[in-house]
């Protein structure tokens, strides 16, 4: 995994997702190395450059330039981005000119995740999964209640991570956000949590 401090970033877009949630989100698409990625609302390319070292092709879309751009320079910085293409666009449109898809990530929506999930969904292969990262209640229901429409048993965690850090008496444990993973997909044998 990338360590939080080796992103480069920029005021403008929020920061990468966190190390550890990277990781269980990788756990929870579980990559072989052949499958095609998207990563939906791509920010500062968090797991764009996670998905880029282990799949075959990575789709990064986001809506807002400076999120491609601090991608880009991401990807560049660690070595990487020779399968990514980069895609700034609103992520229904996006997706729509897309093919199959085996894993679509999204850490963004801008208020549309259900029909994200929708458009996406028609993209995923039999064996596909979309994994959603969501600090909003809201988010998570409409995330549940979309997979839950389409037929795909959703799977939630709540993820409460404590770091810790040096302090003069010891090691002090400060807590991240919490956060959620909501996923869904064709294969529930992979997915069941
Ligand atoms: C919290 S950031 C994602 C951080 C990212 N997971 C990372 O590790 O760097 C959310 C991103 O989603 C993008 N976004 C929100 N709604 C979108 C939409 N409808 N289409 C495309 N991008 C969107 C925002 O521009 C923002 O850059």
């Amino acid at each position: 995994m990338i360590p939080d401090e080796e992103f480069i970033k920029d005021d403008r877009v929020p920061g990468p997702t966190k190390e550890e949630i990277r990781c269980l989100v990788l756990c929870k698409a579980d990559p072989m190395g052949d499958e095609i990625v998207a990563d939906v609302g791509c920010g500062t390319g968090g797991f764009t450059l996670e998905f880029a070292k282990k799949v075959h092709r990575v789709y990064a879309i986001d809506r807002d330039p400076q999120a491609i751009k601090i991608t880009r320079e991401n990807l560049i910085n660690h070595g990487l981005g020779e399968n990514v293409k980069l895609i700034n666009e609103d992520a229904e449109k996006a997706l729509k000119r897309l093919g199959d898809l085996d894993i679509i990530i999204i850490g963004g929506s801008g208020g549309r995740l259900s029909k994200i999930i929708e458009v996406g969904a028609s993209k995923l292969t039999s064996h596909g999964r979309i994994i959603v990262t969501s600090i909003l209640l809201e988010t998570k229901l409409e995330a549940v209640q979309t997979f839950k429409r389409l037929g795909f048993k959703p799977g939630i965690i709540d993820v409460n991570i404590a770091r810790g850090h040096p302090i003069k008496r010891g090691t002090m444990m400060l807590a991240n956000n919490p956060i959620s993973i909501i996923w869904g997909g064709l294969n529930e044998d992979k997915l069941e949590g």
